[in-house]
């Protein structure tokens, strides 16, 4: 089977310091990866570089097989989602919040119908109630779900999370662990509990901005 992506020894270096070092990986299409490692390891660098934040020293990244640049970043852009810890909705209402990328030429296609807004919340344990809300009284685990939400309406198919469940309890984590039971979609996600930890194949483990793959 292809990569979707790979990391061909990747450093990344910001004002004379070394933020990634020499780093390699791949994933499979459907793969579940955890990426965990000390605070300052260089975990979120990994997902920024991923998403062309980040110019490499050296290296290379491939997205399906094709090396990524500024001319094919895009490629990676459409396909995958970035869920940090706080995101930003960007609108005034919920609702608006998830239809915002849909009114832009690129997804106008996909705008979903009221109904399927109201399923992808009840996938995630979302009260419909929800999307007449304004965004500012929504709360960070709320927000975070919302985000995965909205990739799903655009259906991206490459996840990265940035310790998304981390400010979620039992039941709504158990939602996440359930959309990504597709085997559809690839998920690398920046996480340390056990739950996490059990339920991926493949975990990494950053030290220094060093990668070592440790199942
Ligand atoms: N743009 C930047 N300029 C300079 N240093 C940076 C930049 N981005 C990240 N760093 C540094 O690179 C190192 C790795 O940061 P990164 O955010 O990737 O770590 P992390 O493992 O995700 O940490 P945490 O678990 O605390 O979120 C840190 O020392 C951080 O201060």
């Amino acid at each position: 089977m292809a990569a979707i992506i790979r990391f061909d020894a990747v450093s990344v270096t910001v004002q004379d310091k070394n933020l990634l070092s020499e780093v390699s990986f791949t994933l499979q299409a459907g793969e579940k990866a955890v990426l965990c490692g000390a605070s300052g390891s260089g975990k979120s660098t990994v997902l920024k570089t991923l998403l062309g934040m980040h110019r490499l020293a050296a290296g290379g990244i491939y997205f399906n097989g094709r090396p990524l640049n500024s001319k094919t970043v895009q490629s990676i852009r459409r396909y995958a989602a970035y869920i940090g810890q706080e995101p930003i909705l960007g609108a005034d209402t919920v609702r608006n919040a998830l239809l915002l990328p849909f009114q832009f030429k690129a997804h106008r296609h996909l705008r979903p119908p009221e109904s399927r807004l109201k399923d992808v919340l009840q996938r995630l344990r979302l009260p419909a109630e929800l999307l007449s809300r304004d965004c500012a009284g929504i709360s960070g685990g709320e927000k975070q779900r919302l985000a995965l939400a909205r990739g799903l309406l655009l259906e991206k198919t490459v996840y990265l999370l940035d310790e998304v469940t981390s400010a979620l309890d039992a039941e709504s984590k158990q939602a996440v662990f359930e959309v990504f039971a597709d085997p559809q979609l690839t998920l690398l996600a920046v996480a340390h509990d056990a739950d996490w930890l059990e339920r991926s194949q493949t975990v990494f483990e950053m030290h220094a901005g060093r990668l070592t793959r440790t199942r």
